[in-house]
C-alpha cells in the first residue's frame, strides 16, 4: 500500500508498473516512465501493481468490460485492445474503429504484458503442464491443450500478481479440466516457510457454457439485472463472484468445503482439499469406502448429505442446483461440498425445481450403491421444514425416524416399486413457488380446511405451519399412492403447530391440473343455463314468416 501512495502518480498510470524488479532487492518505484506513456491519460487506467492492493484488476479491464463483443480466449487481442483505449483515451484517434483486424507488430504499449514482464520472474513458478493427479492420467494431451487455452495473457497476469503477492507462491497441473472451469492445485508458502496446499479455479470465457448458466442466473435477486448477454468476461466474473460467496455461505454454516481465499476476475483461489503432498481428495464417485461396514458407511453417508441439504437449504438459504457424486469430494466419512457457482437462492423461479433435481440425482446415486434410501418427496419436506432442527446430530436423529415412520421399506420388491412411482409422481409435480404461481386458491384453502393439507408439495414453503394432520382414508393426489410420507415434516419437530386451522395462508396445491376438470364442470353447467335461457327466449319469439308479414303490413298501413 505504501507504495502506491509514495508514488502517486504511478497510481493512476494505466501502462506502466509502478515499480522496478532489482535482483535481490525485490520491487520498487519506478525510476523512469516511458516516453510513449507520458501523454497518457492516467484517471481511468489505475493500473498500478501494488503488492498489497491487488484490487486494480478489475479496473485495467474495466474499459474492456463495457464492451459487447464476444471475447475469444485464445485471441491475443489484449494489446490491440490497449492500443485503442490509449488512443481514445489521449485523443489521437477519436474515432478508431472498434474492431481494428490489424494485429500490432510489437506489445509497445501493452500493459498487461509490461506487467506480466514485471512479474517475469514469477513465469516458472506457473507450471500448468505438471498434470500430477492420477485421475486424469488418461486425457493427459488434452487436459494439457486446455490448460494452454485457459491462461490467456489476462489470466496469466492475474496468476502471477497473485504469486507476488503470495496468495499462492506455485501453481502445478490441473487438478480438472473441464467444460467450465480448469483447477489447479498451487502451493503458498507461510512466512514461517511451511508449504500449504491450494487449489486455483479459472473459469473459462468460451462461449458454448453461457447458454446452460443462464438459467441459473435469471430470477435471482443478486443478478437483477439478469446475466449480461454477448459479454462473456462479464458473466464469467460474476459467476466466479457467485461461487466464492457461495462458499463464503457454507463455510459460515460450518459446512465441510473448500475455504474461498481470493477472488480476482475469473480465477479463484481457495482452500485445497487433499493431502499435504497435493493430492486432491476423490469425488464421491470415485470414493473407495472399505471395510467391514460398507453399507453402514454408504448409509450414513447418504443422511449426512441429506442432511447437509437441509443446512444448506436453511443456513446458507441456498439450493446446490448441481448437487451429485461429480461435486462432493469424500475423505475420511466426511463429505465435502464443491461446485457452487450455480447455486441459487430461495427467491430463484427454480430454485425448487433444482432442489427437486438435486435430490433425484443424490437418491439415485445413493440407490446404486445400495443403500435404501429415502422417498424423494420425503426427502424435499425434511429439507424444506422450517420447523425443527438444523444441528447435525440432532438432524441425523429425524432422519433415522423418517426411516421409522414411512409406511414401507424400500428394500423388498414391492417396496421399491412404490417409492419409485412415489419418486416418479414426485418429479413431474407441478411446484408453485410463490402464491401468484397457485393455481387455484380457494379451491387449496378449502381442501386445507379439510385437512388435506399434508399432502402439499410446498407445505413447507409458506410462512405460516397451519397445515391439519390429514385425514384417514382421503382421496390421493393423481390416483397415486403419497400417503407414505405423511409423518415426515412431524419427526422433525414432535410439537408441530396445527391448532390453526382455519388460516388461509396455507394452500395446497396438491392436484395443480385438478382444476382443469372442475372448469369443464362448470363450463358445461353454465352452457347449459344459456342453452335454457335462449330457450326460453324462443318461446316468445315471432317466428320469421310471421314477423316479416307483420312488417310488410306496417310499412303498407303508413304508406
Ligand atoms: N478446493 C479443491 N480442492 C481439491 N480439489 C478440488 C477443489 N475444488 C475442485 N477440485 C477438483 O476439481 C474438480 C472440478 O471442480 P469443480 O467441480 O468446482 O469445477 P467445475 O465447475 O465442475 O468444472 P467443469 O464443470 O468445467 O468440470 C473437482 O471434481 C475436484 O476434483
Ligand atoms: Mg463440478
Amino acid at each position: 500500500m505504501s507504495q502506491q501512495q509514495d508514488n502517486g502518480a504511478a497510481l493512476t498510470a494505466p501502462h506502466e508498473p509502478p515499480y522496478t524488479f532489482t535482483a535481490n532487492q525485490g520491487y520498487g518505484p519506478s525510476e523512469a516512465t516511458p516516453s510513449s506513456f507520458a501523454n497518457t491519460n492516467r484517471q481511468n487506467g489505475q493500473l498500478a501493481l501494488d503488492a498489497d492492493d491487488d484490487d486494480d484488476l478489475d479496473d485495467i479491464f474495466a474499459d474492456e468490460d463495457d464492451e459487447t463483443e464476444e471475447w475469444d480466449p485464445t485471441a491475443t487481442d489484449l494489446t490491440k485492445n490497449y492500443n485503442r483505449q490509449r488512443q481514445l483515451q489521449d485523443g489521437s484517434s477519436p474515432a478508431v474503429p472498434r474492431n481494428n483486424a490489424q494485429k500490432p507488430k510489437a506489445n509497445t504499449f501493452a500493459s498487461v504484458d509490461d506487467q506480466i514482464s514485471a512479474l517475469s520472474k514469477h513465469a516458472a513458478k506457473i507450471r500448468l503442464d505438471d498434470v500430477k493427479q492420477g485421475q486424469d492420467k488418461d486425457k493427459d494431451k488434452a487436459d494439457r491443450a486446455t490448460s494452454e487455452l485457459v491462461l490467456d495473457q489476462r489470466t496469466r497476469m492475474i496468476l502471477l500478481q497473485m504469486i507476488n503477492n503470495n496468495v499462492v507462491s506455485e501453481i502445478h497441473g490441473a487438478i480438472s479440466t473441464g467444460k467450465e472451469a480448469n483447477v489447479y492445485g498451487a502451493v503458498a508458502y507461510t512466512d514461517a516457510g511451511a508449504a500449504v496446499q491450494r487449489a486455483v479455479k479459472i473459469y473459462k470465457t468460451a462461449i458454448l457454457v453461457f447458454k446452460d448458466r443462464e438459467r441459473y442466473m435469471t430470477g435471482e435477486h443478486r443478478f437483477k439485472s439478469g446475466p449480461e448477454k454477448g459479454n462473456n468476461r462479464k458473466m464469467v466474473k460474476m459467476w466466479a463472484e457467485k461461487e466464492f460467496r457461495n462458499l463464503h455461505r457454507l463455510r459460515s454454516a460450518g459446512i465441510p468445503c473448500p475455504e474461498p481465499i481470493k477472488l480476482k476476475l475469473h480465477v479463484m483461489v481457495m482452500s485445497f482439499l487433499g493431502d499435504r503432498k497435493g493430492w486432491a481428495y476423490p469425488r464421491l464417485r470415485d470414493a473407495n469406502i472399505v471395510g467391514a461396514d460398507v453399507e453402514q458407511q454408504w448409509r450414513s453417508l447418504f443422511i449426512q448429505l441429506v442432511a447437509t441439504m437441509r443446512r444448506i437449504y436453511q443456513v446458507c438459504k441456498l439450493v446446490h442446483a448441481d448437487l451429485s457424486e461429480y461435486n462432493i469430494l469424500y475423505h475420511d466419512g466426511t463429505l465435502y461440498i464443491i461446485d457452487v457457482s450455480q447455486s441459487v437462492e430461495h427467491d430463484h423461479p427454480r430454485s425448487l425445481e433444482f432442489l427437486r433435481m438435486d435430490i433425484k440425482n443424490v437418491g439415485d446415486y445413493f440407490r446404486r450403491q445400495g443403500v435404501d434410501t429415502l422417498a424423494d418427496r420425503t426427502i424435499f419436506d425434511f429439507i424444506t421444514a422450517p420447523e425443527g432442527t438444523i444441528e447435525m446430530a440432532e438432524m441425523t436423529e429425524a432422519i433415522e425416524q423418517l426411516y421409522i415412520s414411512r409406511p414401507q421399506a424400500a428394500t423388498t420388491e414391492e417396496g421399491l416399486a412404490e417409492l419409485e412411482v412415489d419418486n416418479e409422481v414426485f418429479r413431474n409435480q407441478y411446484i408453485p413457488q410463490t402464491l401468484d404461481q397457485v393455481y387455484d386458491i380457494e379451491k387449496d384453502v378449502q381442501r386445507v380446511k379439510e385437512g388435506e393439507g399434508q399432502d402439499l408439495v410446498y407445505r413447507n414453503l409458506l410462512a405460516d405451519q397451519v397445515v391439519l394432520p390429514k385425514k384417514e382414508g382421503t382421496e390421493e393426489q393423481d390416483g397415486a399412492s403419497s400417503d407414505d410420507e405423511s409423518g415426515s415434516g412431524a419427526a422433525l419437530d414432535s410439537d408441530e403447530d396445527s391448532d390453526d386451522s382455519g388460516d388461509e395462508s396455507r394452500f395446497e396445491k396438491g392436484r395443480p391440473r385438478g382444476r382443469k376438470h372442475e372448469d369443464k364442470d362448470e363450463k358445461k353447467q353454465h352452457k347449459q343455463a344459456v342453452k335454457e335461457a335462449k330457450r326460453e327466449k324462443r318461446k316468445d319469439k315471432i317466428p320469421k314468416h310471421l314477423k316479416k308479414k307483420l312488417v310488410t303490413s306496417t310499412s303498407r298501413k303508413k304508406k
